[in-house]
């Protein structure tokens, strides 16, 4: 049984794992990628409706893994595949929605509660299999409204590696850039890796001092669950960084904490953005890009100009907006070396559109060294 937590009821038949799962239900309308959808560590919390009918049908593998399991508090779907038909499948999502104990649920008309969740925003939701079913309505629904709200959920402890790793450059080296994992998708890392840096991953419980001791040429903030309200230490390690002059770099919920460190406010959509063919602009080259998403929270900063960031970082501008809703999509300082996009230009998955994000950051820290390094060699003709 799935109940929402305004009481509406749906049946259907037990998936994955057995028992009682409670969440935030939310709707994905990507047609493909479930694989990246329920590994991305950024669904934790969420008990995710699947709008497309049929789940599963090309199995699981181990390179589309975009972090160690699956996340999602719970998963609702309409038609699993009965069987898995892909030359690159190593196991069924049944095995791995079992294996990391997420209960799910099938046989839903997930496209109904898409529109339910639509017009009544994102609501706490509890998915009951096994002995859990026999529960009464009214001790479901009770057990349901006794779940935590996302807003002011602060998640990143649970996703966040516990210990500092490096993937090494590849090709030829340009720096180093610290990555603060507050649940870092595995492709994140690659791209970054892909274009010449040193990628260091920190856990979320860094300190300034550690950052400071490792002297990164950039600070990179990845996607993650939870409320940005609720990570006042993470924006004030950024705002420190910010000081320091180091370039910056944020995907998602590093969107938001870049927003909130530079004063402004975030706020929770009614329903969020959560697919692969989400509609931004480019309001600095005017071109239009069609993203992968999936957001609750967004930043809140005037649209249209240049604006002095109220936290005393110089001017600031939208550059990004959704074609849908007018939401922030991205955010650009024009005084300091930071910049940030609150969609997934990873695209794990999704379109490849926004890719050239990632040669802007590096382009972004190739400029800042070789002016550093002219600017020395100046000196020492002097
Ligand atoms: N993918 C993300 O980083 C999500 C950020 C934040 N938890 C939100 O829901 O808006």
């Amino acid at each position: 049984m799935l109940v929402l937590e305004d009481g509406r009821r749906y049946e259907g038949r037990a998936y994955g794992a057995r028992g009682r799962t409670l969440g935030e239900a939310v709707f994905a309308t990507g047609m493909t990628g479930y694989q990246e959808t329920l590994t991305d560590p950024s669904y934790a919390g969420q008990i995710v409706l699947q709008t497309a009918p049929h789940i599963g049908n090309t199995g699981v593998n181990d390179e589309d893994m975009e972090s160690t399991r699956i996340w999602v508090a719970g998963y609702v779907v309409r038609d699993p595949s009965r069987v898995v038909s892909n030359f690159r499948a190593q196991r069924s999502l049944d095995d791995d929605l079992e294996k990391d104990g997420v209960v799910g649920i099938s046989g839903i008309d997930t496209r109904a509660v898409t529109r339910h969740i639509r017009s009544f925003g994102a609501m706490r939701a509890g998915i009951f299999s096994g002995d859990e079913y026999e529960l009464s309505q009214t001790e479901q629904l009770a057990a349901v409204r006794s779940g935590v709200e996302m807003a002011g959920q602060n998640l990143s402890s649970a996703v966040s590696t516990k210990e500092q790793y490096t993937v090494p450059a590849q090709g030829e080296r340009i720096g180093t850039v610290a990555v603060l994992d507050l649940g870092v998708k595995t492709s994140t890392v690659n791209y970054l890796a892909e274009r010449g840096f040193d990628v260091v991953v920190l856990p979320e419980t860094v300190t300034g001092e550690q950052l400071v001791e490792l002297a990164p040429d950039a600070l990179f903030y990845s996607n993650g669950p939870g409320d940005p309200e609720a990570s006042e230490a993470h924006v004030e390690l950024l705002q420190t960084s910010l000081r320091s002059g180091t370039p910056f770099f944020g995907i998602c919920f590093g969107n938001q904490l870049l927003g909130r460190a530079l004063g402004f406010d975030t706020y929770k959509l009614p329903f969020g953005h959560r697919g692969i063919n989400q509609p931004v602009l480019d309001r600095v080259t005017g071109r239009v890009e069609i993203t992968s998403q999936n957001h609750g929270f967004a930043v809140d900063a005037p649209r249209e100009g240049v604006v002095e960031s109220p936290a005393g970082f110089g001017r600031v501008e939208v550059s990004h907006v959704s074609l849908n809703d007018d939401v922030v999509e991205g955010l650009r300082c024009l005084d300091i070396d930071a910049f940030s996009v609150q969609y997934h230009p990873e695209a794990a998955a999704g379109p490849h559109d926004s890719m050239y994000l990632f040669d802007r950051f590096r382009d972004m820290i190739v400029a800042r060294t070789s002016s550093a390094a002219q600017a020395t060699a100046e000196g020492e003709s002097e």
